[in-house]
């Protein structure tokens, strides 16, 4: 890994996803926090794209901008060329919290239900769908069952059944698994690659989570502590689940690491420039 960006694409094809100069702030009367500083990056038709950095550098709020739910005050995010100016049914978001799922649906409704709203589907074409992706999380035997009758695990796995059944342009992730035991953490993380080898799918994933960034990525924005700017962007393709102990993966924790908390006078390292 030598630091450098390789795009998943060529430079001739446009990126699916991009996010130029944005800076995102919080204003409350007398008060502005700025999340994130003037932060570029592309994401192109089925890369795995990581936001890496410490706790309160914006990932968060980026990831909510790229949603539609924070406008940003400076710069601008185009998916497949257009401005996003606000949430639409082409970006989906999987969070962190258990509780995402409405517990007074069954597993299956909660599946089909944005793609029904969405308008995309009738009622049983929707359900059909559900049942297409609750097969490929392997919860098909929980469909009529209700989220609180599931691990946490398991709840995961519906609402990334849920986000996949939309079909979405990007899939987006906030620290999807943080709040998961290691095991399960690491079983879910081998699921969500099993489903991006079948599905192809698009994927911008936040995590604090060095070792989770270079399994689940291949691609990673380091930014750098808050506000949040891009401190360097990495090419992590050559990792995965069995990479964990090797040296060579260990050198490239340790190098993100470095990137990631030593203080680099000047500007940042990205290599967009
Ligand atoms: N609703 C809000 N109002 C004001 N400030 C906020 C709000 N949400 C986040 N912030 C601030 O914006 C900054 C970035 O927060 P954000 O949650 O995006 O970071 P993060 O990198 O995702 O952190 P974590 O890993 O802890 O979730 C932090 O300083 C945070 O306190």
């Amino acid at each position: 890994m030598d630091g450098k960006s390789t795009a998943s694409a060529s430079s001739k094809t446009p990126p699916l996803l991009s996010v130029a100069g944005v800076t995102l702030e919080y204003v409350a009367p007398g008060r502005t926090v700025r999340a994130t500083q003037n932060v570029s990056f592309d994401v192109w038709e089925a890369d795995r794209f990581i936001l890496l950095g410490a706790s309160g550098c914006g990932k968060s709020t980026l990831l909510k901008a790229v949603a539609g739910f924070v406008a940003p005050s400076e710069g601008e995010i185009l998916l497949d060329g257009r401005p996003v100016n606000g949430p639409g049914p082409d970006r989906v978001v999987v969070f962190q919290e258990f509780d995402q799922l409405p517990p007074w649906k069954t597993v299956r409704e909660n599946v089909a239900f944005p793609v029904r709203v969405s308008g995309r589907l009738g009622r049983n074409e929707a359900l059909e769908r559900a049942d297409h992706y609750l097969e490929k999380v392997g919860l098909s035997r929980f469909a009529e069952a209700y989220p609180n009758a599931l691990s946490g695990g398991m709840k995961q796995r519906v609402a990334i059944a849920r986000a996949l059944a939309m079909e979405p342009r990007v899939l987006l992730m906030d620290e999807p698994f943080a709040a998961l035991d290691a095991l399960t953490r690491r079983k879910m993380q081998e699921e969500l690659l099993a489903l991006w080898e079948d599905a192809r799918f698009t994927l911008l994933f936040v995590t604090h989570s060095i070792e989770e960034a270079l399994i689940v990525g291949n691609r990673i924005a380091l930014l750098s502590p808050h506000p949040g700017r891009m401190r360097a962007e990495i090419n992590s393709h050559e990792w995965d689940l069995k990479s964990g102990g090797s040296t060579e993966f260990q050198a490239a924790a340790s190098r993100i690491h470095r990137l990631l908390f030593e203080e680099v006078p000047g500007a940042a390292e990205s290599d967009h420039d």
